[in-house]
């Protein structure tokens, strides 16, 4: 019976950097940002739609959407946020589901689904337990600018698009305290597992 362990966090919270812990443990990562990436490619449906929806402006010059445009757009305006999820998010979980399926059918021991918006899109119900990687909100914003060279209030308005971790904390069936060091993480993902049995 394959464990399927719901992987989520919030921005820079340290979700991928766990996932790659994971994939070290030879468990299966199923990553929604990367499979966001990858419907949004040229020529994807997806791809058409957010052209129509939010103009050629946001095409580079080799035919791909600047991501770094596009986010500044739907980070600081909801109604685009929320237009942009629904041009992209059903094709995400389509493959999601797709991906977790051939998991399951692989008999693997466990199976991840990394995906941020879990709680925000309502996907609970795509995982058997919900693995939470917890920052403090300070923590969070400075690796955030850190990582992707942002101002504060950029960072901010990303932090913001979501859902407060605090917030998260309870709905969770385990947390990662990712405040210290990457080391201290490990151990405790070690931990968990050994108690899902999936180690
Ligand atoms: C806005 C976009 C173009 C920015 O691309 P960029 O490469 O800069 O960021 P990336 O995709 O790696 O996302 C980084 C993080 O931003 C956060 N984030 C991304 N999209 C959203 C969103 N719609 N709402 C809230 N947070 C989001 C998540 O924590 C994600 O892990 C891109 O994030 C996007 O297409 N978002 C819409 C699809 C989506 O919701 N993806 C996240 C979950 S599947
Ligand atoms: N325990 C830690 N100590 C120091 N730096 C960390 C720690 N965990 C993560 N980081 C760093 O913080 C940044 C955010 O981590 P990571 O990219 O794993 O977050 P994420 O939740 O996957 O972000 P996103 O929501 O964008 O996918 C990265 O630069 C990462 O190297």
């Amino acid at each position: 019976m394959t464990l399927v362990i719901g992987l989520t966090g919030g921005i820079a919270s340290g979700k991928s950097t766990v996932s790659a812990m994971f994939q070290k443990l030879e468990i299966p990562v199923i990553d929604a940002d990367l499979i966001s990436r990858e419907v949004v490619e040229i020529g994807k449906p997806a791809y058409e739609q957010i052209i129509s929806s939010f103009g050629d402006g946001i095409i580079q010059r080799d035919g791909s959407i600047n991501r770094e445009l596009l986010g500044s757009i739907i980070f600081k305006d909801e109604n685009k946020r929320l237009q942009l999820n629904q041009i992209v998010h059903p094709a995400v979980r389509e493959e999601m589901l797709r991906q977790k399926g051939a998991a399951i059918k692989n008999k693997e021991a466990a199976v991840v689904l990394d995906i941020p918006l879990l709680f925000e899109s309502k996907l609970t119900s795509f995982a058997d337990v919900i693995l939470l990687v917890y920052v403090d909100e300070a923590i969070q914003l400075k690796r955030l600018m850190n990582r992707n060279h942002l101002s504060k209030e950029d960072a901010l308005l990303r932090i913001k698009s979501q859902m407060p971790l605090k917030e998260k904390v309870p709905l969770a069936d385990a947390v990662i305290d990712n405040n210290g060091t990457i080391s201290s993480s490990e151990k405790q993902l070690k931990e968990q597992l050994i108690k899902w049995n999936v180690l």
